[in-house]
Parts: structure tokens; sequence; C-alpha cells
């Protein structure tokens, strides 16, 4: 599976030219012919305008779905369009959707772990579901960014048997030894590979880390991003899975019942 990841740096409260930067970015990518683009966390308005939120939001869902929709059938391409603040019957949640190469949206999922120290949760609401899904037949999930220290939220989707981790993300410099490291620990717990899109420049008073990357099971790193703008693309050997669960392997050897997770 080739994936190229978009390090987006996104224009702060600025949906237009967000969208159509993206777009922008989308069909460069995809001159590399990938199996899968990634954009990532809340690209529509940067993370987050504190001001007119609602107002500068997605109305569920309904311009990326029309945006990701034609460019992932146009392009024959499978697009993980990162997440977008979005309005759903009042509420305005932090929402990722995943397109297959038909243009289908086969995947939404709304943020669980709202980054409290910066008063997400006081502007969105928290999602109460975890996501699975295939591309091309590969199963995946899906988090974004502050889930990835939550590693009882990825394992909740692990057990259910995925190949490929996607994290989407706005993550800062001031932790971005977290950020590498904590992507790296769930590649290497999971034994799975770990996708991870983060977005650079400012938004806002925050500057952003960059450094995307791809981890494979064994935690290595297959290719990663600096600190500016890039478009990383990068193939994942899936077959080295199988290899890594039957020699170390933690989904067999797991005690389930041992575990409080409450
Ligand atoms: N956008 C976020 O969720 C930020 C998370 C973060 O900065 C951290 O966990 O540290």
């Amino acid at each position: 599976m080739k994936v190229s990841l978009i390090q987006m740096d996104m224009k702060f409260a600025s949906p237009d030219e967000n969208f159509a930067h993206a777009e922008e970015l989308i069909r460069q990518a995809a001159q590399s012919h990938p199996d899968v683009i990634t954009l990532p966390e809340t690209w529509n308005v940067g993370f987050f305008p504190k001001e007119n939120l609602a107002e500068l939001s997605d109305k569920d869902g309904a311009r990326v779905k029309e945006t990701f929709s034609r460019l992932a059938s146009e392009l024959n391409v499978n697009i993980v369009a990162g997440s977008v603040s979005n309005v759903r019957d009042g509420k305005i949640y932090n929402t990722a959707f995943v397109f297959d190469r038909k243009g289908t949206c086969v995947a939404e999922y709304d943020k669980t772990h709202l980054f409290s120290p910066s008063g997400e949760h006081e502007y969105f609401q928290s999602g109460d579901h975890t996501v699975r899904f295939e591309l091309d037949g590969v199963p995946c999930g899906l988090i974004i960014c502050y889930d990835v220290r939550f590693p009882e939220l990825i394992r909740t989707i692990t057990v259910q048997g995925i190949d490929v981790l996607f994290v989407v993300a706005q993550w800062p410099s001031l932790r971005r030894f977290h950020w590498q490291a904590l992507n790296q620990a769930r590649a290497i717990e999971n034994q799975c590979f770990v996708a991870c899109t983060n977005s650079c420049g400012t938004a806002g008073e925050t500057k952003n880390a960059g450094y995307s990357a791809v981890y494979d099971p064994w935690g290595e790193l297959v290719g990663g991003c600096g600190p500016n703008e890039m478009i990383l693309t990068t193939d994942m050997d899936l077959n080295i899975i199988k290899g890594i669960r039957s020699s170390i392997n933690v989904y067999r050897d797991r005690q389930p019942g041992l575990y409080q997770v409450n």
C-alpha cells in the first residue's frame, strides 16, 4: 500500500483558502499514484479559532463530502481526508472522513478525546464510537491527535484486526518528542503500521511540529517529514505484519482478564 501524507500548512480561520489549498495538494500527491492520500486534523480552520467557530465549520460534512468524493473518484485514489470542525445537530464535532476510490464515504469518526488544555472540550462535542474500515481490502483504523495518548482506545480498535492505523493531528512543536515517541510506540505495541499526518506552520498562537511519518510494526521509520509543508510518499509492505505477529504474538499472549480499564 503506497501512501501519500500531506503535511499541510493551513491558514487559520480561513476555510475557503484551506479547501482550495487542500485540493491543490491532493492533485499534486495523486501524481505519484499512491493508493491512499491523507490530510491532517481540522485543516479547514486550524486548531482552533474560538471566535465564529460554528460559522467557519463545515455543515454536516457537506463540503468535505462534495470535495473529496469528487476528487477520490476522479483521481481513483482512497482519501483519508483528515478531520474538520463540523456542525451537526447544532453541536460542533472534530470529525474525520474517509473516502474510497469510488468516492464513497466509508468512515466518519468524531474525535473522542478532546484536548482540555486548549479548551477543546468547551467548544467541541466528544464522539462516542471508534472506527474501522477497509481500503482496497486492507483493514484500517483512524484516530485524531490527542487520542494517541490513550492506548486503551487504540487497543480497542486493533484487537478487531487492523493493518494500518491512520493518525491525523495538529500537534505542536513544543511536544514534538511526544508526537514521535507515541506514534512509534503505538506501532510497536499494536504490531501495525502507523501513518501519522501532522500539520505545520502556525495555527493562531501555536506552532505546529510537522514531522509526519510512517512507522512499521517493528517501530522502524519507513519515511518521515521535516518541519515544513511537504508531501511524503512511501510504500508500506503489509506482508511484514504476519511475520511479526507470528514471532512475537502479543494478541495471543495478552491477558485481558487481568486489565482494569475503568
Ligand atoms: N490537537 C490536539 O489534540 C493536540 C494534542 C496535543 O498537543 C498533545 O496531546 O500534546
